[in-house]
């Protein structure tokens, strides 16, 4: 009896901790990632430079300007799924005509850094639990904005990336009609092309069919 609720309660402390994590299944080799991408090419794994021209990388978690303060990647490198990076090509493509264009601060990210990003962030609202992995892990979100297609500077979206404070929420309306106005246009045309969102992150975008397997494949392994 009392073993039982010792057992309940080590298990509710690690929900609230989020330090007593359940793994979920995840591919970590690229062997085991070919086998599945055999049966359906939709799932490989590709660089969106290759699959998106012109697109821009400021890959922040390769560098020391994200929020843990420093680098979780060993090498900037930006990969998605097939389906998903193909969508956001034609995303780049409906900007390329109002002379914008898209800038990716995160695409694939692999599971273990997910466990790093939750164990380094206090407000667990930002960052997807390791219990169940993020959309980044199935390779098929992106951390975006926009710039422009010229000069490559970005547009004002009223906070930076990972602003963890509710005026990176969707709903959020006391910005400036401009601010507005640009998140708008990368909300519906991520929408129109087959991505959804989540409500605090405005740079947030996932595809919305979530059926691909969580992957802990090093960046410098899917060269
Ligand atoms: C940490 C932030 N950039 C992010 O990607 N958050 C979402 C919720 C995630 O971790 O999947
Ligand atoms: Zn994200």
């Amino acid at each position: 009896m009392y073993g039982r609720a010792f057992l309940l309660l080590l298990l509710l402390a690690g929900d609230i901790t989020g330090r007593c994590q359940q793994r979920p299944p995840a591919i970590t080799t690229r062997a085991a990632l070919n086998t599945t991408t055999a049966t359906d090419p939709g799932k490989e794994m590709v660089p969106l430079r290759q699959v998106i021209p012109g697109i821009l990388l400021d890959i922040r978690y390769a560098t020391p300007n994200n929020f843990t303060g420093r680098p979780q990647y060993k090498k900037a490198a930006a990969y998605m799924r097939r389906r998903p990076a193909e969508a956001l090509k034609k995303v780049q493509e409906e900007l390329a005509k109002k002379g914008l264009c898209l800038k990716i601060y995160d695409a694939y990210r692999p599971y273990s850094v997910t466990v790093a990003l939750w164990n380094a962030t206090t407000d667990k609202r930002y960052v997807a639990n390791p219990r169940r992995g993020s959309h980044h892990n199935r390779g098929i979100a992106a951390d975006l904005t926009l710039a422009d297609l010229r000069t490559g500077r970005e547009l004002d979206m009223g906070t930076g990336f990972d602003n963890f404070t509710d005026s990176a929420h969707h709903a959020f309306a006391a910005l400036p009609a401009q601010v507005l106005a640009n998140r708008r246009l990368l909300k519906g045309l991520m929408w129109k092309h087959g991505f959804n969102f989540v409500p605090t992150e405005w740079w947030h975008y996932h595809w919305r069919d979530k059926n691909y397997e969580v992957l802990d494949i090093d960046l410098a392994e899917l060269e």
